[in-house]
């Protein structure tokens, strides 16, 4: 290297390597002279790397400006060269080399490097060191001045940006807000659609699969509470895409489903009537969902606690109103209805009755518990869940081999006076299950094709309720006959389809939700809170006295017309007598068919035949006689029916009968079909009262008991209200033979009651027809010569078509003689009148009909 520093350098290394300088390198040696006081050497990698930078730069500055050095100067004076390069390469490093070497510093390196004396270096150091720092100071200045201007626009800017974000925050809770409440809205509204139409709501629930490395058959929960399922054995095939009120995932908690069906079960409290059932197939989850993972309340309770609980919540939170509620747990055990809460669950069978108590009981003898706090229903539930028939299987080691059916009921009165009752039917059924997979044999063969018969019978309700069929094949089982309430009352009904994930379960997973599907479609209509006001009690109660009131006042009036009306009765009868009685049973027909003509003849005018008051044949054939318009006849434990032939609406065209133990005719005054309407019958205004037929089974003489009978015939229709007058015989009569039922549990309830009450004395001669009807409907095989013959001779020959339209007292009579075959009411062609499984329709009735007349 020709570089003079670069020598000068090599030699410093050498020397320090060597250890031993020269006298003469002493002063170029800062290296060796600061050894020991240097603070890198104590170790502060800062300083050390400093003081490399600082040599590095030395070195560099040398290097650069080599070409314009006097060799010479190195060599006499080494100080110069430094004090040359230095202020101008001080630049960058200049600020780590203050540090470095503070004033204080230098002149101690000064001193030591002997060059105490010379004050002009030291000078030009201080004025160095202090022009650095005047200028660093005016560059601070600078810099703190841009700072603060720029703080001060970034404080501007910061204010700026708070307000417009504050501005949009606001906005978008604004929006939010607006949002939330469109959505609740929307909500409420489809809810309350959900409750005029009265749907069926339901949630599917799918159980996490048992096993992690099985191949999962549903493919997608979508946020929109649908559920994509697809054959993993068939990868290739349509997926199928299922949508529901709610579908919870495989991770869902129980209180996550708790949740979503509490407004529901709060409902409860407010008077309606609550039905929620689990369905799916065994081993699916249902008694998870009810009861708890264990069935046995241990933890992580079902909905079915968690209901009570919350029913019970409620009764205290609602200070004024006091509630009281029971509890019944029953279950249908191979068609066989028992009750859990008993000891002796073996020995009590249950009787199903027809619902009492506002449709809401129909179990009553089952044990009712009341309950005061949850720890009483856990410990009912223990209880039951102890009863219930339950036993392992391929499918589910501990499954249920019942459906348990868990019914509280709710009582609540209010410091007004105001009352509801409501029940809330919580039930668990049976899986479904396909006995090969679950490879049962002898009792739990036995058991698993009652569960899938009753199952079957409740789809079976369900698709005749999707469809809105006309009749509802409820009679089929035990389950529907307890559903029957909540599948087609007033209650609101909501269901768990209950799904296994498995591959293996996908023609199950399949059928179960498009069972759900299909139940979703039901509308049972608007669900009413069994309330009643204290006044409405009251007025009820006032009507009814009233009504009685004036009934007895009316009766009152008219009795000393009574010896009057007598002749006429004698008057009327002897005019019937001489009329033959075919023609008059012909005019009875034609009247209940609305185009009533009274026959050809003059009867004596007399009050009593403004009520057309009619005789069946048999009551003819006993020669009695109507004079001055009334029957005298024998005294006879008899009906009274009346009917309203409504021709302008069909549907109305319903049995009408007031069972009335007995009633003389003859004792009947001229306007007690006025009185009667006044007291309550609902007798049609634009029917012709000559139309109005009123027949009875009359008795002679006069019988001093005849005024109370009469006063009980008032009052108890008045009491009924007319409420049951609007039932005419015909289709009290084709309920009989097809066992329709209608929707409505009471009116049903009301036309079978009002049946078994007409024939308990007289059996229907009818019945044997229609016994024969059925079987031959059934059978197929047409009735023999002798019974066609004989079918034929009781009664007239009448056209097919007119057979839907028989008078009321034709059908009354047939109540006392044998029905003619060609008075029974005739289903019409292409009417949709449905029949239950167990009462197939008759296979070409009127053809089979035309050759039987
Ligand atoms: N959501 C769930 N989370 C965790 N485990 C579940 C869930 N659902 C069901 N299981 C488990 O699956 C098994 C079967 O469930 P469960 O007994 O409730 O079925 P099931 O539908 O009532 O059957 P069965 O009709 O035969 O009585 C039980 O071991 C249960 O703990």
């Amino acid at each position: 290297m020709k570089s003079p520093l670069a020598v000068r350098t090599s030699q410093i290394q050498s020397d320090n390597v060597a250890l031993r300088p020269s006298p003469s390198q002493k002063h170029l040696v800062l290296t060796q002279a600061d050894a020991d006081t240097l603070p890198f050497q104590n170790g502060d990698p800062k300083t050390k790397e400093a003081v490399d930078q600082f040599q590095k730069a030395l070195v560099d500055c040398m290097l650069s400006y080599k070409e314009n050095f006097d060799q010479d100067i190195l060599k006499k004076d080494p100080k110069k060269l430094i004090g040359a390069i230095l202020p101008s390469q001080l630049g960058k490093q200049q600020f780590k080399l203050l540090q470095l070497f503070s004033p204080e510093k230098l002149t101690l390196k000064n001193e030591r490097m002997g060059l105490v004396g010379h004050s002009d270096l030291q000078i030009e150091n201080k004025q160095w060191l202090l022009q650095t720092h005047e200028t660093k100071l005016l560059e601070l200045k600078k810099m703190f001045q841009d700072v603060q201007v720029n703080f001060r626009s970034l404080q501007t800017q910061f204010q700026d940006d708070i307000t417009k974000l504050g501005k949009n925050i606001q906005e978008i809770s604004k929006a939010a807000l607006g949002y939330n409440q469109a959505v609740k809205e929307s909500r409420n509204l489809y809810n309350m659609l959900q409750e005029l139409r009265g749907n069926i709501r339901v949630f599917c629930r799918i159980r996490p699969p048992l096993h992690l490395e099985s191949i999962s058959s549903i493919e997608h929960v979508g946020n929109d509470s649908s559920v994509m399922v697809c054959d993993p054995v068939k990868p290739q095939s349509t997926r199928k895409i299922f949508q529901f009120n709610k579908v919870f995932g495989p991770t869902t908690t129980q209180d996550e489903v708790y949740n979503e069906t509490q407004p529901l079960i709060r409902s409860v409290m407010d008077g309606y009537n609550v039905c929620i059932f689990a369905y799916g197939q065994t081993g699916s989850g249902k008694t998870h969902t009810t009861c708890g993972p264990s069935g046995g309340l241990l933890k992580d309770f079902g909905i079915n606690y968690m209901a009570l609980n919350d029913l019970f919540n409620i009764s205290t939170s609602r200070e004024d109103v006091k509630y009281d509620i029971r509890v019944q747990m029953v279950e249908i055990y191979n068609e066989q209805v028992r009750d859990l809460l008993s000891e002796d669950t073996s020995s009590t069978k249950l009787d199903i009755r027809t619902p009492s108590n506002n449709g809401l009981l129909n179990l009553p003898h089952a044990k009712i518990c009341q309950v005061q706090s949850p720890s009483d229903v856990i410990d009912l539930m223990q209880l039951g869940e102890k009863h219930r028939a339950s036993s392992s299987t391929a499918m589910n080691h501990r499954s249920s081999r019942s459906h348990s059916i868990l019914t509280v009921l709710v009582n609540g009165k209010d410091i007004a006076g105001n009352v509801s009752c409501s029940s809330l039917h919580l039930v668990d059924l049976a899986g479904s299950e396909r006995v090969d997979r679950s490879e049962a044999t002898g009792e739990r063969l036995k058991e698993a094709q009652h569960i899938n018969k009753s199952l079957s019978c409740l789809g079976d309700v369900i698709s005749a309720l999707a469809q809105k069929n006309s009749h509802i094949p409820y009679r089929n089982s035990k389950l529907t006959q307890l559903l029957k309430s909540s599948l087609g009352g007033n209650a609101k009904t909501l269901m768990f389809a209950h799904i296994s994930p498995e591959a293996e379960s996908y023609a199950e997973i399949l059928g179960t939700l498009k069972f759900a599907q299909r139940a979703s479609t039901v509308e049972l209509g608007t669900a009413h809170a069994n309330k009643e006001s204290s006044e409405i009690r009251e007025l009820k109660e006032q009507v009814d006295t009233l009504k009685k009131a004036l009934a007895s006042k009316e009766f009152e009036k008219t009795s000393p017309k009574l010896t009057e009306n007598a002749i006429a009765t004698e008057r009327t009868k002897q005019v019937l007598n001489c009329t033959p009685p075919r023609s008059r049973r012909l005019s009875l027909e034609n009247a209940c068919s609305g185009k009533a003509r009274m026959p050809e003849r003059k009867i004596p005018k007399s009050p009593i035949s403004t009520m057309s008051f009619t005789r069946d044949r048999s009551i003819t054939h006993d020669k009695e006689c109507i004079t001055d318009g009334f029957y005298h006849a024998k005294p006879h434990k008899s009906l009274i029916q009346m009917s309203m032939p409504s021709t302008e609406d069909p549907v109305r065209d319903e049995k009408i009968i007031c069972t009335v133990d007995t009633v003389e005719f003859c004792q009947l005054p001229p306007d007690a079909y006025d009185r009667l309407k006044q007291s309550g019958l609902n007798i049609p205004e634009g029917t012709p009262h000559r139309s109005r037929n009123m027949c009875t089974e009359a008795s002679g003489g006069d019988n001093p008991s005849s005024t109370a009978k009469l006063e009980k015939l008032m009052t108890s229709t008045a009491a009924k209200k007319g409420a049951h007058l609007r039932k005419s015989i015909q289709s009290g009569i084709g309920r009989l033979i097809h066992g329709t039922e209608r929707r409505n549990p009471q009116n049903s309830a009301q036309g079978t009651k009002i049946m078994t009450n007409t024939c308990h004395d007289i059996a229907p001669p009818v019945t044997a027809d229609i016994r024969l009807r059925r079987r031959q409907s059934l059978t197929g095989i047409p009735p023999t010569a002798s019974t066609m013959s004989r079918r034929s001779s009781l009664g007239g020959r009448l056209d097919i078509s007119t057979r839907n339209t028989q008078t009321t007292s034709a059908c009354a009579a047939s109540m006392h003689k044998p029905l003619p075959f060609s008075w029974i009411p005739w289903p019409k062609q292409g009417s949709n009148d449905k029949r239950g499984v167990k009462t197939p329709p008759p296979v070409n009735s009127t053809a089979k009909a035309k050759r039987w007349v």
